[in-house]
């Protein structure tokens, strides 16, 4: 059954763009994992890497080199490497800023019931997860957390289901 009356017959052109997207160990300790998961995989967004591992302290300095002289970075760094994380490519239209909202902002007391943040966490220390914030911002920590062979382009079943072919000539 055709849905949409006819089948698509040009190869559609899509918009990539990608986010970091890290859930911090407090979501590993806690068995958050596989929800957070869900809800990109629900909004319909592409996984294109995955890996667990243990933050090292140079990794983590370059990756927060915006706080890294702030008074509170030293418990950020114990935080962070107090267990392992997750991280994760998705891919998507417009990944970036959707990702940011679904995420929340930084303290979890200040973040709206539904966000990912506003359903797990009330403590900015414990905030779960981490989202790039810019696609800038993306690009830079994939280059840091990820290898380029670690990233996988794959087409997924569901493309034309979850973005219109044609979406460049609106
Ligand atoms: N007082 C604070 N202000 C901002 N960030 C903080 C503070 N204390 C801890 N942090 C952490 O610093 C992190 C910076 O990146 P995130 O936005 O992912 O999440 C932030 C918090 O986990």
């Amino acid at each position: 059954m055709l849905l949409f009356g006819s089948p698509v017959s040009t190869l559609p052109v899509r918009a990539t763009e990608h986010t970091l997207i890290a859930v911090k160990p407090d979501g590993v300790q806690r068995r958050l994992v596989g929800q957070i998961i869900h809800r990109f995989e629900q909004r319909g967004f592409k996984l294109v890497g995955l890996k667990m591992m243990q933050a090292s302290e140079d990794l983590l300095s370059e990756h927060y080199r915006e706080i890294v002289k702030k008074p509170f970075y030293p418990l950020v760094r114990a935080y962070m490497t107090a267990g392992p994380v997750i991280v994760m490519v998705w891919e998507g239209s417009n990944v970036v800023q959707s990702s940011r909202k679904m995420v929340g902002p930084t303290n979890g007391a200040e973040a709206q019931a539904g966000t990912i943040r506003g359903d797990f966490s009330f403590h900015v220390g414990r905030n779960v997860v981490h989202a790039s914030d810019s696609t800038e911002g993306a690009q830079r920590e994939i280059g840091l957390w990820f290898q380029e062979n670690e990233l996988l382009n794959w087409e997924s079943c569901d493309q034309d289901w979850t973005i219109e072919a044609n979406e460049d000539k609106q």
